[in-house]
């Protein structure tokens, strides 16, 4: 595998007090067995999905973690007619609950294109992570 595709982006947005710190990591296949690395220094995780791929929403739920952070579902795309709908998509990860377990979960709807919804999912992800500021992500797990 070319190193490239490993490589992840990092960004910071700084949402009043709380700063933010982002790894994108790839979903291929291949990949997600470096999943679990950053999962256990993260303090939630953020899937976004393509509501208008009802094929690969199985591969979205075979890659979800369990673990203690707070996980936000970006359904992104509802700008597009044909998307699947919230309740569709909850529908579809309902089989998830168990990785879920008590841990804070929002499915939102959401629009790269236009922005709608996005900012509404990442205050909710910083109410959790402040929230949970006594609730450290698993790093003594780290191998
Ligand atoms: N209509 C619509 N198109 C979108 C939206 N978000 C992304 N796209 C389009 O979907 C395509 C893929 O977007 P990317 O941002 O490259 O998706 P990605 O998952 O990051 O792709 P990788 O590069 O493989 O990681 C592009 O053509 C985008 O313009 C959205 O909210 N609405």
């Amino acid at each position: 595998m070319s190193l490239s595709k490993i490589t992840t982006t990092v960004g910071t947005i700084d949402v009043g007090k709380t700063r933010l710190m982002f790894w994108d990591l790839g979903g291929q296949e291949e990949l997600q067995s470096l999943w679990d690395k950053y999962y256990a220094e993260s303090h939630g995780v953020i899937y976004v999905i393509d509501s208008t791929d009802e094929e690969r929403l199985s591969e979205s739920k075979r890659a979800f973690g369990s673990g203690g952070v707070p996980i936000l579902v970006l359904a992104n795309k509802q700008d597009v007619e044909t998307c699947l709908s919230i309740p569709d998509i909850k529908t579809a990860f309902s089989d998830c609950i168990n990785k879920i377990g008590k841990r804070d979960c929002l499915t939102q709807a959401c629009s790269a294109l236009t922005g709608k919804g996005v900012n509404e999912g990442i205050e909710w992800m910083v109410k959790c992570v402040v929230r949970n500021i006594h609730r450290p992500p698993r790093k003594k797990d780290i191998t």
